[in-house]
């Protein structure tokens, strides 16, 4: 099921969509309910004979045979209890599960300004916290709400055919009990809401934390952390204090309802039995009828606190779904393959559309050409890439990549014929084949070790303890970044792209490296269109062309040869001026 929840579904399209499939397994969990209360609604009627045929001194045989009857059946049912725990879970599970895929993946293909907008901890707590919630709300709260129910009324059924004034007696406890409890319960909400809202900011700010400990050590900024670590904590306490009171309140006052309501049925009880009107085990029985109502009844509270809850949680999925991408798939052909053309016509982009980045843009790039880019930080190289990718879109002005307007390009077909190197190289804590291969196992291995050769990375990976297995630390610890970088060629050599766009690593490599990283740039530009965003001399060599963009419009375009030559040329006052020093 890819599936397509809708940004306004009702509660029971999600039931649907999600427990269809598994319509079986909640066939068997409503079986299995229905064994149960029929199992604690007939043992009691068991008990109640054995006590009275004990009084009435039976003979010890059939006694016997009762009070084995009675302990089988609580066995029976304690292994339904068991059965419908391992049934309910299993098909929570994969409610959860399939809803959590649907939203990771709608999450995938939202624009990168939602992203930048949230903080990852926020999104794991819509994905994971929310999604927990209803896990309930499939495996339990709704078939048990109903379970519930039936035994409330089984119990007073068989009540009223006991004695039908504690029938009525215990009905009205019943009925009056629950109204209490449901009240109580809404003492305690609002606190329990603050707890969650403060559980996703504290998240949030764990994950961002984590995400830059590097950053965070090495500038000395642990104890700012620390301290606003001790904020938030702060804050945590009392709200999670409150809402553990506010439980326990609940919790005291439904003991004290579940005293009096066992008190009325024992007074009631012996009233009658002073007047000969019930047997000691008819006694028994309602005693025992109306401590077993305190369970469903609370259950009961529980549940409509569990589907509140996932209210709430199903409302803040809905949000989540109505974020829509605003980048979709066009209709358009399918890119060519080999070497894309590119064509860029008076582009203007703002991340705000107030604030321009990139304005009046326009080139040409032959398939097979190397455009370099230059310009200070800021001016708006990265954006130009992003563009590209259609990571954004432009405002006015239009981009073609062979010959197919972007626009109208998928954008799984578009992203498989442009590579991109970026200076921050992602690596994720995994095998070294599925950081290669970016999880795609059809890549075989003899192709992923030819590349590795290739890039000049044959020594390391003979270096590496289990091959392609071997597991790469997070963010790619234990590798240099000459070692990330180069990996990070292998990746898009890898997918085989017709433009390849590098966003050259502003840091200095050793010689070494260095003439590593030259050599695979070579081999991965040859055959292909390249746009390099260059903080290097050596690698703004082999551009065919030169861009120099300041402050988001272009300064100076045309052939490198022609430009170097020119000494009115703004690159060639850079070539005698340093690549690095100007454009540090
Ligand atoms: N996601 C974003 N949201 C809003 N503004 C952004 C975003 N990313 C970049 N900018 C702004 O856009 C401008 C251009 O940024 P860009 O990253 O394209 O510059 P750059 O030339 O690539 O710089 P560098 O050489 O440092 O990578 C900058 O003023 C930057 O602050």
């Amino acid at each position: 099921m890819s599936t397509a929840l809708k940004d306004s579904f009702t509660y029971r399209e999600l039931l649907t969509l999600y427990l269809g499939p598994q319509w079986r397994r909640v066939c068997w969990l409503i079986l299995l309910l229905l064994g149960g209360i029929i199992l604690q609604l007939i043992n009691p009627q068991i008990l109640r004979q054995f006590i009275d045929s004990a009084m009435q001194g039976a003979d010890i045989t059939p006694l016997m045979l009762a009070g084995a009857l009675f302990m089988g059946l609580s066995l029976l049912n304690q292994a339904l209890a068991v059965i419908n725990t391992y049934v309910s879970e299993n098909v929570a599970w994969t409610a959860t599960n399939q809803l959590r895929t649907d939203l990771v993946r709608h999450c995938l293909q939202l624009d990168m300004a939602f992203h930048k907008a949230r903080t990852s901890g926020e999104l794991i707590e819509r994905i994971d916290g929310d999604v927990n919630t209803l896990a309930t709300f499939f495996s339990q709260a709704i078939v048990r709400l109903f379970g519930n129910g039936l035994l409330i009324i089984g119990v007073l059924l068989l009540l009223f055919k006991e004695q039908w004034q504690v029938g009525i007696a215990i009905s009205l406890f019943a009925l009056g009990g629950l109204l209490i409890l449901v009240r109580i319960r809404r003492v305690a909400i609002p606190y329990w809401m603050k707890t969650r809202e403060k559980d996703a900011e504290f998240f949030g700010f764990l994950g961002e934390q984590l995400a830059g400990t590097e950053d965070l050590r090495a500038n000395g900024a642990t104890g700012y952390v620390m301290t606003r670590f001790y904020q938030i904590l702060r804050s945590w306490l009392p709200i999670n204090i409150r809402a553990s009171l506010a439980s326990y309140g609940t919790w005291g006052s439904t003991l004290l309802l579940f005293g009096i309501g066992n008190a009325l049925a024992l007074g009631i009880s012996i009233y009658l039995w002073s007047r000969h009107e019930l047997s000691p085990g008819g006694v028994y029985l309602i005693f025992y009828y109306t401590n077993l109502l305190s369970a469903p009844m609370e259950q009961i509270r529980t549940q409509l606190q569990q589907l509140q809850e996932a209210g709430a949680g199903i409302e803040r999925i809905r949000q989540l779904l109505q974020a829509q991408p605003t980048i979709l798939d066009g209709s358009g052909p399918d890119l060519p393959a080999g070497a894309l053309e590119l064509e860029i016509n008076d582009l203007t982009f703002g991340y705000n559309p107030d604030e321009p980045v990139l304005q009046g843009i326009s080139l040409q790039l032959a398939e097979g050409r190397v455009l370099g880019v230059l310009g200070r930080t800021g001016s708006g190289k990265t954006t130009l890439a992003r563009l590209l990718l259609r990571l954004y879109e432009p405002q006015q002005g239009e981009i073609l990549l062979g010959g197919v307007p972007l626009r109208q390009t998928r954008l799984s077909d578009l992203r498989q014929h442009i590579g991109m190197v970026t200076q921050d190289v992602q690596l994720f804590h995994a095998t070294v084949r599925d950081n290669l291969t970016y999880f795609n196992r059809a890549i075989a291995d003899k192709r992923i070790i030819k590349v590795l050769s290739q890039i000049g990375l044959v020594n390391w990976y003979k270096n590496l303890p289990e091959g392609l297995d071997t597991i790469l630390g997070s963010d790619g610890e234990g590798l240099s970044a000459g070692e990330a970088q180069l990996l990070a060629f292998t990746r898009v050599f890898l997918s085989d792209p017709g433009l390849i766009i590098m966003d050259e690593a502003s840091s200095r490599l050793d010689p070494a490296t260095e003439q590593l990283i030259e050599r695979a740039v070579d081999t991965l530009l040859s055959n292909r269109t390249g746009i390099i965003i260059a903080h290097r001399l050596g690698t703004i060599q082999r551009a065919d062309d030169i861009l120099i963009i300041e402050n988001g419009r272009i300064l100076e375009y045309g052939p490198r040869a022609r430009l170097a030559a020119d000494p009115q040329s703004r690159f060639y006052q850079l070539l005698q001026t340093g690549l690095e020093e100007v454009l540090a």
